[in-house]
């Protein structure tokens, strides 16, 4: 039995998460964070999705968390992402990392922190979309640069950093199709007076709105015709599933820093 500690556990994903445990034979909760102040705190973890309590209580210090759990997921913010790697990394324990928006940094600090841990990190969870990274880099690998690159994105109207974490991995998926530095060739937003499209670039749109859970679609725009790779998500179940399959898996691996392909084997 691994006992699994949800980081932000009353997010939008913290309690799809805490519900995935619950369901999850092997796996058992051993509590949450929220940030101080919140009225979550001292609450029974498993409450927070109407379920009988657990005997794991959120706190509002994560140390105490990562002191009594083996694994601990975190989809919250880059800030608090960056600290618990550091926790992770003192106590040994598994940490999946489903939060985006990390700069350069903060991926590095998570790459130090997993030379004394196991840590799993990914920007989009979901089989599907993994499997969306593997076919963008195969097509873009395939495609000449007569095919102009674009990637669009549609998530719900509380999201916080743009393009999404996905886009992002989409976007280097297909650089590394190609053989070039993603840096080197994203425009990530386009205004005013742009001038034409640039040969082998890969652009970005973001779309914010409604209740959209995650739509993904990258566009490879050739002469006299179109290619369109689409995934669209229906349910944060998806991403929970991922999470928790990541905390299993890591169990038994050396301490370093993975991905959802390695857990997915893809
Ligand atoms: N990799 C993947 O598959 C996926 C990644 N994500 C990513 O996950 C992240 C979270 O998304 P989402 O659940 O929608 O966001 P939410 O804002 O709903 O959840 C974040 C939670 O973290 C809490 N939090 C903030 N600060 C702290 C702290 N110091 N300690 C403990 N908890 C804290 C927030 O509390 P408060 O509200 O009080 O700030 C909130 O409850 C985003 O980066 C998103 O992009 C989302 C879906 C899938
Ligand atoms: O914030 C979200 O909701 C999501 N974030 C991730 C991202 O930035 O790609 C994954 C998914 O698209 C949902």
């Amino acid at each position: 039995m691994i006992r699994i500690g949800i980081v932000g556990c009353g997010g939008r994903m913290g309690r799809t998460l805490v519900q995935q445990v619950l369901e999850t034979d092997g796996g058992a909760l051993a509590g949450g964070t929220e940030r101080p102040g919140s009225d979550l705190v001292g609450q029974d973890v498993a409450t927070l999705v109407g379920a009988p309590p657990a005997g794991a209580a959120v706190t509002d210090d994560p140390s105490t968390l990562f002191a009594t759990a083996d694994a601990v997921i975190d989809f919250t913010t880059p800030a608090v992402t960056v600290e618990n790697a550091a926790l992770a990394a003192r106590t040994n324990t598994i940490l999946v990392v489903g939060t985006t928006g990390l700069d350069a940094g903060a991926l590095a600090r998570l790459a130090e922190a997993a030379k004394k841990t196991r840590i799993v990190q990914a920007p989009n969870m979901s089989v599907g979309v993994n499997l969306l990274f593997a076919l963008t880099r195969r097509v873009a690998a395939t495609l000449g640069v007569e095919y102009d690159i674009e990637i669009v994105e549609h998530h719900h109207r509380h999201k916080v950093d743009a393009p999404s974490g996905t886009a992002l991995g989409l976007g280097r998926a297909a650089a590394e199709g190609r053989g070039v530095d993603l840096d080197a060739v994203a425009d990530r937003a386009r205004d005013g007076h742009t001038g034409a499209r640039e040969d082998g670039h890969i652009g970005f749109a973001v779309l914010r709105g409604g209740d959209v859970v995650g739509d993904h679609t990258v566009m490879f725009a050739g002469p006299g015709e179109r290619v369109e790779l689409t995934h669209k998500a229906s349910d944060r179940v998806i991403y929970a599933r991922g999470a928790v399959r990541a905390a299993l898996w890591a169990a038994d691996k050396p301490n370093g820093l993975y991905s959802m392909t390695d857990v997915l084997g893809l």
